[in-house]
């Protein structure tokens, strides 16, 4: 991908710079009851890239994931995806993952990869998220991290051509975080659309190659990291973010006044600058 691509979120697509686009918004709008949670959004989601929608609490990330999933109808605009015809077009890790308790991790995993319409390597997915040693406990017996890393599994199996992941990072412990985002990374080289709702931007700015900052009822701005730092003239991703996003609503300070990337992660994901949602 060019820096070039950077103005516009529709602009990150397309065919000047060679990428293919599988997942078209136009004009996507979305309220409820009324109240506008995201407005007029125009977004190419890439084969073979990692999309990353990051902003703060309440702005609307998971309506967006829900939307292009289809799990949530826009009150406007639409959706179009464009790629392979398949059973399964579009894998999801959901914010808040559930499977069935008594079931073990093996189980889980085979049982969703009878659902697909693939060979499944399902040992190898497991030694991919780090769960293979633990194939045998029930999921009641898991930790909120090790259930997020088998939802990663989940989301993943059987290569849809597009992944939904919301809040990929969530609970995982940091080594694990990054090797969740280095695999997703990975699915997307092979040639996955990956679109990734995170709050962890070291590793957004790290793996992603282009976001998503949503603020405000729509896109605030759009790019690759690297065409985000220069545009805005930033030390970096959160940089970007603390100039970009309603310091009302993103509950950080301006730039320049804390250089540690974990506090500053976690101040991006600080649940006290919750807009208003529930979700
Ligand atoms: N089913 C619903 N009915 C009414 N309002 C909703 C519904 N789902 C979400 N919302 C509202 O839409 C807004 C956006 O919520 P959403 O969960 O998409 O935000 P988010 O950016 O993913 O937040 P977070 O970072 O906290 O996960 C919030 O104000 C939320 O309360």
């Amino acid at each position: 991908m060019t820096d070039a691509d950077d103005a516009e979120s529709r602009s990150a697509t397309g065919d000047s710079d060679g990428s293919t686009s599988v997942v078209t918004t136009t004009g996507l709008t979305k309220e409820y009851g009324g109240r506008p949670i995201f407005d007029g959004v125009d977004l190419d989601i890439n084969a073979g890239a990692m999309t990353a929608v990051i902003g703060p609490n309440g702005s609307g990330k998971t309506t967006l994931l829900k939307t292009l999933l289809g799990h949530v109808d826009p009150t406007a605009g639409t959706v179009t995806y464009t790629g392979p015809d398949v059973d399964r077009p579009m894998g999801y890790l959901p914010q808040e993952p559930a499977f069935r308790p008594q079931f073990t991790v093996s189980e889980t995993v085979e049982f969703y990869a009878s659902l697909v319409d693939a060979s499944v390597d399902t040992e190898g997915l497991l030694r991919e998220v780090n769960l293979y040693d633990a194939r045998t406990r029930r999921v009641s017996a898991l930790s909120g991290g090790m259930r997020r890393l088998l939802a990663v599994a989940q989301a993943v199996l059987g290569d849809p051509p597009v992944v939904c992941c919301d809040e990929p990072a969530s609970g995982l412990d940091p080594s694990m975080a990054r090797r969740v985002f280095e695999s997703l990374a990975g699915r997307a080289a092979d040639g996955m659309a990956v679109v990734v709702a995170s709050h962890t931007l070291s590793l957004v700015e790290t793996y992603a190659d282009h976001v998503v900052i949503l603020d405000a009822g729509g896109v605030a701005a759009a790019g690759s990291p690297a065409a985000l730092i220069e545009r805005y003239d930033a030390a970096d991703l959160w940089d970007v973010y603390a100039t970009v996003v309603d310091p009302a609503t993103a509950g950080v300070s301006r730039r320049g006044d804390d250089d540690d990337t974990a506090e500053r992660d976690a101040a991006a994901s600080d649940p006290t600058a919750d807009s208003g949602g529930d979700s």
